[in-house]
């Protein structure tokens, strides 16, 4: 019983509005197949639910638990999950816009509906994904690319060629609400309908040949003016992800 938890990278990330304290975007989300976590149900004697891996936060932050306590109602789980441990092997990198966090929340998910027959739609997963993190969403549907939009829970599937991706995270705790706020002080603009729909058209090799790093994310800006260490890391043909620390490069891209 285990299964990748894969890691995802913005290939555009562009703000289209606000909603209360937080941003709608409209973006594509791309899964990285070179770089996940495993996710594992361990049979075990402990009697209550627990996790083991490598993590930077406590139980009760941890984006798996939150995704247990969501579905500890239904039938079922709560017993399994007495005698089976969740372990996690981390490979991707925290605070790094990679998605990690959302990623594992969204494969528990996955898989506690498989193993706990809780005979789940993927529509009926993303409605409780939505409640742990804007990007879990996402990674319920397991698409290799999509385009996002809204906070994060419109997800549609983009029929293109699978990104060959290289990553690179430099030792920096991005913090994304500090990004979003700064963004929204200092760097605010709203890409319009036409451009929007125009980038979500377009397949993600066309877009990062077309655009450059500034022009692909609009919390790149912001990230650097909060982080300017981050700035050695920008080189040519690489882009950002997410409210970073990470970049990443597309080998498809000629
Ligand atoms: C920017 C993105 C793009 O993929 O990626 P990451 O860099 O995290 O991977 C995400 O949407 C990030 O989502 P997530 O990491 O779940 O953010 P949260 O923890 O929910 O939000 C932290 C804070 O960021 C701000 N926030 C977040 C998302 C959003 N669409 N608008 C916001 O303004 C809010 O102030 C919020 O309190
Ligand atoms: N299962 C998890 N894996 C990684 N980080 C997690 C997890 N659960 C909670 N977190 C917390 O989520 C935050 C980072 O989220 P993560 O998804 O890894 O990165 P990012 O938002 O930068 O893409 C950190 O505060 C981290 O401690």
């Amino acid at each position: 019983m285990n299964k990748k938890s894969y890691a995802k990278v913005n290939v555009f990330l562009k703000i289209s509005d606000k909603r209360d304290s937080y941003h709608e975007l409209v973006s594509r989300f791309v899964r990285v197949h070179s770089l996940y976590d495993t996710i594992s149900f361990v049979k075990s004697s402990r009697k209550a639910f627990d996790i083991i891996g490598d993590f930077s936060c406590n139980m009760e932050s941890n984006t798996v638990y939150k995704a247990y306590n969501l579905l500890k109602e239904f039938a079922g789980v709560e017993e399994f999950f007495k005698s089976h441990s969740v372990e996690i092997e981390k490979n991707i990198p925290e605070f790094a816009g990679l998605g990690g966090g959302s990623s594992n929340a969204a494969t528990f998910l996955i898989m506690t509906n498989k193993y706990c027959n809780l005979n789940l739609s993927k529509d009926e997963l993303c409605k409780i994904a939505v409640k742990i993190g804007a990007d879990v969403p996402f990674f319920v549907y397991e698409y290799d690319s999509a385009n996002v939009t809204g906070i994060g829970e419109i997800v549609e599937r983009f029929d293109e060629e699978i990104l060959n991706i290289d990553t690179i995270t430099p030792n920096i705790k991005c913090n994304t609400g500090e990004i979003f706020k700064v963004f929204r002080e200092n760097f605010y603009k709203q890409i319009s309908k036409n451009e929007a729909e125009k980038l979500l058209k377009m397949k993600s090799v066309e877009i990062l040949y077309n655009l450059n790093i500034k022009e692909a994310n609009d919390l790149y800006e912001p990230a650097i003016s909060v982080y300017p260490e981050l700035k050695e890391y920008t080189k040519k043909d690489w882009f950002f992800s997410g409210s970073g620390s990470s970049f990443f490069k597309v080998n498809n891209v000629k």
